[in-house]
């Protein structure tokens, strides 16, 4: 298949995928941890939190909904590439979308993933999604994923608009003196380190992350704020990126603070771990503190994200030049699950789990 830009037919939204029913939470569960060590009390929690809100993730609802506004975005300017769905863990699963797309005559799609994220699991895994996918068929259409896109500008300023929503919540005494925490995903400290080509440093992830973080609060002309983690899950014996945001909470009540608005910029939309872990457990807490708690939403739901994801499928074309705010190294484009370098984002060996 030549790789010209104008034989690209196809855009694919890659995702998580989370379940839909009651039904579907353990066999979920199953897909996302198997052979990852995660211990089996860790499991039945998270299972609680699904079925908590009837067994449904809010995620593919969510990712339907970004398909439906990039849809329009593509028509507007004369995009006439038919977009497609698929999940890592839950249907409609990556395999069979690209089943489809094969049926449907595709022969070279470009993937977006629903990451901003160097690292592992926000990039890496999505290159093996792919491979894994095509091997699985005859006639696979060429894939080739878009890059990561934690510093581009449309996502800067969309997740600053959602901070700048969420302060206004506040109560008017706790709008100037709140302070602002991002949060994004926890990961094992040494998936961390492993991140990004070799030569690039490691800890890719957590510096994009950071930088992420840095270019939202310039946007808002705020230079104080914290930047801390969530959703952790493994064996606790595993250290993880830390502070956790619960944890953090109890430490800025005992400075003194007594408002927060919490900005998830380590997700693209509102999905469990961001209503469960945020406006549960950390709005829970913040309660049982007396402090002032809102959380800004996140940018999957911005018109500016269907711009994003156009911007990033015009780039590839050579018909948009590349647009970034940030300076720490990006990567993520790959062929057919081709990486971004040798060895990028290794997942260090996992400890065995006790018996
Ligand atoms: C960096 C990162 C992102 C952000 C980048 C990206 O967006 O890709 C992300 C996103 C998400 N993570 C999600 C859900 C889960 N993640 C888990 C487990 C894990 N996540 C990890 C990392 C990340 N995860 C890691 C290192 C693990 C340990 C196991 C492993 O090494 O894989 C588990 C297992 C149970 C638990 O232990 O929590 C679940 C259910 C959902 C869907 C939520 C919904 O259904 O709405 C989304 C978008
Ligand atoms: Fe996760």
């Amino acid at each position: 298949m030549a790789n010209t830009p104008e034989a690209y037919d196809a855009l694919m939204v890659l995702s998580f995928g989370g379940p839909e029913g009651p039904d579907e939470v353990r066999p979920f569960l199953e897909n996302v941890t198997r052979g990852r060590g995660i211990p089996p009390e860790r499991l039945d929690a998270v299972a609680e939190h699904y079925l908590h809100f009837g067994g449904v993730s809010p995620i593919n609802a969510l990712n339907r909904a970004i398909i439906e506004a990039v849809r329009a975005e593509f028509d507007t300017h004369g995009i006439d590439l038919p977009i497609y769905f698929g999940n890592r863990n839950w249907h409609p699963l990556i395999e069979d979308t690209v089943a489809e797309m094969a049926r449907d005559g595709v022969g070279n799609a470009l993937v977006f993933a629903t990451s901003a994220w160097g690292g592992y699991s926000g990039c890496r895994q999505y290159h093996e999604d792919i491979a894994r996918a095509r091997a699985a068929i005859a006639d696979a259409p060429d894939l080739t994923k878009l890059r990561q896109f934690y510093d581009h500008p449309l996502f800067i300023d969309a997740v600053a608009d959602g901070v700048r929503a969420a302060r206004a919540e506040l109560p008017d005494r706790s709008r100037d003196t709140a302070r602002l925490v991002f949060t994004a995903h926890s990961v094992p400290t040494t998936a961390d380190a492993a991140g990004g080509p070799r030569e690039a440093g490691g800890h890719l992830y957590s510096r994009q992350v950071a930088e992420a973080a840095h270019l939202v609060s310039a946007a808002l002309g705020v230079d104080d704020y914290d930047l801390v983690w969530q959703s952790r899950s493994g064996p606790p014996r595993v250290p993880w990126l830390e502070p956790d945001i619960v944890d953090h909470l109890d430490a800025l009540h005992d400075r003194g603070v007594d408002a927060v608005i919490v900005a998830p910029v380590g997700f693209v939309s509102d999905h469990l771990e961001v209503v469960w872990d945020l406006d549960t457990e950390a709005r829970g807490r913040a309660a049982e503190l007396g402090m002032a708690f809102a959380r800004a939403g996140t940018a999957g739901t911005d018109p500016r994200f269907a711009q994003l994801v156009r911007q990033l499928v015009q780039e590839q074309l050579g018909t948009e030049p590349p647009r970034r705010r940030g300076t720490e190294p990006q990567f993520g484009v790959g062929c057919n699950g081709q990486l971004c370098a040798v060895g990028c984002c290794e997942l260090p060996a996992r400890p065995t789990r006790p018996a």
